[in-house]
């Protein structure tokens, strides 16, 4: 069995290129940006007030006085230069004008006619120099683009970015049992549930993805149903993974030409993950238990997708906890339990971790990671655990 360390590394060597694409802003969310992103201005153009008030030549003593000369609003420059004794009305954003070094707050006047007296000191300038945010030619790095990444871009006046094209999912499950949600199952059949899970873990993660129909436990029927595979970056099937007579995706898959295989990780649950390549797309063989295949698809086909998308630290983070009960050594494969985190910050696994349980993956939020040959643990212990 392969480490699951080894498993990852081999299965994001599988990944294919994908190309740039030049997309608007507008449509650039939770997408990785394949080229940087340089600033085409200053922002702030101009010292800007940062208050509304009134621009002077320098900070003022209570009790001076200013004639007001003019107006400076956001959007409309004062043109004229102040000179001492004189104030010109300006609002949050406007350009200082020339001659100003000073906003002084409005509550701290009181206005006289065409004049103001200052009733009290301001506790700085309220200027924001020009390009104190950014200037012309800073870059923004390689990322993936949150909303507050699209506001600092549009504010650089670049209106579209090069990111790498989304990376196509194709999904099919497994199985003489399985129907689809809605439809009527015979006694002796369930509901087809896992492609639902992977589906919008991929999609959350950045892909698109082809949900095809389920491939029935007959070779010419996997077959078929691979086949619509063609022409995807990744194809991850699930169940038919294991021993038995009916696991067919093995024997399918390699008859199809599968290159660079692999099956069996030293991880529990998830042992008969397989994967290759298969039509020029990464392949992944997911075991056919729910928990093992949405385990499985978090441990390797989200980091496969996201380095295929750029990001330089694709593998799943792992943080640490404090356990909150005494855990049994653990076996030959790493377990990765479904476990809950309290807001206090300890970690207590659930006590029944059947690979079958979704209520109990359902309740999880976090996967604790116990690695292979892990000693006994007492309460207290520090341990790793994955986000959920
Ligand atoms: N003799 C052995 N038997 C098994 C071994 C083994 O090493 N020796 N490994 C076990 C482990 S571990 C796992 S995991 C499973 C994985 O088996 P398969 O990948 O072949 O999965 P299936 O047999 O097709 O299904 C297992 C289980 O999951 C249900 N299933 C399948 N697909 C779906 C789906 N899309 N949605 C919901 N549920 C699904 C299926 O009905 C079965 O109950 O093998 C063990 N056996
Ligand atoms: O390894 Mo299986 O994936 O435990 O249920």
């Amino acid at each position: 069995m392969m480490p699951v360390d080894e498993a990852m590394a081999r299965i994001m060597a599988l990944a294919p290129e994908l190309a740039h694409e030049e997309i608007p802003l507008a449509a650039a969310a939770g997408r990785w940006l394949a080229r940087a992103v340089t600033a085409e201005r200053d922002q702030p153009p101009f010292d800007a007030s940062a208050m509304d008030g009134y621009a002077l030549a320098c900070a003022p003593e209570p009790g001076a006085r200013f004639r007001v000369i003019g107006e400076a609003g956001a959007g409309h420059a004062f043109t004229g230069v102040i000179g001492e004794g004189q104030a010109v009305r300006i609002f949050t954003g406007a350009p200082v004008p020339d001659g100003a070094n000073h906003v002084t707050l409005q509550e701290n006047t009181a206005p006289d006619g065409a004049f103001i007296t200052i009733t009290d000191r301001d506790s700085g300038s309220n200027i924001r120099p020009r390009g104190q945010d950014f200037r012309i030619g800073d870059q923004i790095g390689l990322r993936r683009l949150r909303p507050s990444d699209l506001a600092l871009i549009a504010s650089m006046n670049v209106a579209k970015v090069t990111v790498r094209r989304r990376p196509v999912v194709a999904i099919l499950s497994t199985g003489d049992e399985l129907v689809m949600p809605g439809e009527s199952p015979r006694a002796d059949q369930i509901i087809a549930s896992n492609s639902f899970a992977i589906k919008a873990m991929a999609e959350a993660e950045g892909a698109e993805t082809r949900l095809l129909p389920i491939a029935r436990d007959t070779e010419p029927a996997l077959r078929q149903v691979l086949e619509l595979a063609r022409g995807a970056d990744v194809i991850v099937t699930s169940g038919g993974a294991s021993v038995g007579d009916h696991d067919l995706v093995a024997p399918v898959a390699k008859s199809l030409g599968l290159e660079a295989g692999f099956w069996k990780v030293a991880l529990r649950p998830g042992k008969p993950l397989m994967a290759g390549r298969l039509f020029g797309a990464a392949f992944l063989g997911l075991p056919g238990n729910p928990v093992s295949a949405i385990l499985c698809a978090e441990l390797f086909l989200l980091p496969l997708l996201r380095h295929m998308q750029g990001d330089p630290s694709p593998r799943p983070r792992l943080q640490q906890a404090r356990l909150a009960t005494d855990l049994p050594e653990n076996g030959p494969r790493a377990h990765y339990m479904r476990a809950k985190v309290s807001p206090g910050g300890e970690i207590t696994p659930f006590g029944r971790q059947d690979s079958a349980l979704l209520t109990v993956l359902a309740e999880a939020n976090a996967l604790m990671v116990r690695p292979v040959g892990d000693p006994a643990r007492q309460a207290g212990d520090l341990v790793d655990w994955i986000a959920l």
